[in-house]
């Protein structure tokens, strides 16, 4: 959903960064506006925590600048930027207190002694974690840890918080439970926080806007949703979820959205307003929730995609199935919703199958996956 007011908090113009010879960030442009969860995703290696590292000021850059709130703060040093971390890694004091680790960068700042009682509550109690004031990192589980870690990074009141893989540490069902809370925590205090993640699924859940980045360039810039279902091209396709990757050929254009095509051997009409000419070779992209399976007799016919079940595995909700397509041993993925009552959706290996999809469920790139 579009925000009313869409002030930018953090632009990075035109940024570089190169060791030595090797260039890791070239020529990004970014605008982040203010209070937004944007996820910074992408392989390792991309570039997103040397992004992250240029925003808080623990790197220089090579070129460009970066304005936080109006300031061009490319040359001031990270203690005076107005930005918190908060890394994989805890790095609580282990011989101070919780209320300690959470009150020191108060103190350091030379807040007066009355003011930190009640802003350290104040942050511990958004962490739901006030009774823990009084305990020592060791006696916290690792979750509860790194609540703390949050804690500290908000108590004073950064305009903009960074969390560098913050939850990778944890276990599977803790990092579920972090990553509402921490959207939730987001909202609560209206704060931009920029989060890296390797993980898709993570930003999914938990962004507004995403930046899939690869070998220092965005790759797609786009809602949760535009990103999946409307990826801009194969390499963003391939690494959000999965994909199934068809070759087609342009027959005609149809109408201004439409293309008559030969998508592995099945004539249909895709949609694209991509400028084509007859024979040239498009990629169609399916997720395996999009497409449609039917049980064929082995004699039967069909001007749909045909294939033969390979495998299948129960996922709870979903049935998840191979198809190996007949003209060219294509591996394809469907994932149907699981139904109980239908005979005829526990399909068994070796059966012959139909595939389509719903209209205008595609997404068409050209032949170069752009
Ligand atoms: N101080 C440095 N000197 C030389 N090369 C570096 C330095 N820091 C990072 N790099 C290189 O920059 C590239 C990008 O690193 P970066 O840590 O930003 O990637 P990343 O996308 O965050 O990956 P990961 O998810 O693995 O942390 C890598 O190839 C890395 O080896």
């Amino acid at each position: 959903m579009e925000k009313l007011d869409q002030k930018p908090i953090i632009e990075l113009r035109s940024i570089t960064k190169r060791y030595g010879d090797k260039t890791i960030i070239d020529n990004l442009n970014l605008t982040i506006n203010d209070g937004e969860f944007l996820t910074i995703l992408g392989p390792s290696g991309c570039g997103k925590t040397t992004a992250l590292r240029l925003i808080a000021g623990f790197e220089e850059l090579t070129e460009g600048s970066i304005i936080l709130d109006g300031q061009d703060v490319s040359n001031i040093p990270a203690e005076q930027r107005p930005v918190n971390t908060v890394f994989q890694s805890y790095a609580l004091f282990p011989h101070m207190t919780i209320f300690e680790n959470v009150a020191f960068g108060l103190r350091m700042q030379k807040v007066p002694e009355s003011e930190i009682t009640p802003r350290v509550m104040d942050a511990l109690r958004m962490v739901r974690l006030e009774e823990m004031a009084g305990r020592k990192p060791s006696q916290l589980s690792g979750g509860q840890q790194q609540r703390i870690a949050i804690a500290r990074a908000v108590v004073n009141k950064p305009k903009v918080l960074l969390l560098d893989e913050s939850l990778s540490a944890l276990d599977y069902k803790l990092r579920k439970e972090m990553q509402n809370e921490l959207k939730a925590l987001q909202r609560q205090l209206g704060i931009t926080f920029i989060f890296v993640t390797h993980d898709q699924e993570e930003a999914l859940t938990m962004s507004d806007r995403i930046i899939v980045m690869n070998k220092g360039n965005i790759e797609q810039d786009g809602s949760p949703r535009e990103i999946y279902e409307d990826p801009s091209n194969l390499f963003v396709a391939r690494f959000i979820g999965e994909i199934n990757v068809f070759d087609a050929t342009v027959i005609e254009r149809v109408s201004e959205k439409t293309v008559k095509a030969n998508v592995e051997g099945r004539i249909c009409e895709i949609y694209t307003d991509m400028a084509v000419h007859p024979n040239q070779k498009l990629k169609v992209l399916l997720r395996p929730e999009d497409i449609v399976i039917e049980e064929l007799d082995e004699n039967e016919s069909s001007k749909a995609i045909i294939g033969h079940i390979s495998d299948r595995t129960y996922k709870g909700m979903t049935l998840e199935s191979n198809v190996i397509l007949d003209h060219n041993q294509m591996k394809v993925l469907v994932s149907e919703f699981f139904n109980e009552d239908d005979p005829h959706m526990d399909h068994s290996v070796g059966q012959k199958v139909a595939l389509t999809w719903h209209e205008g469920w595609e997404v068409v790139l050209n032949d170069e996956g752009r």
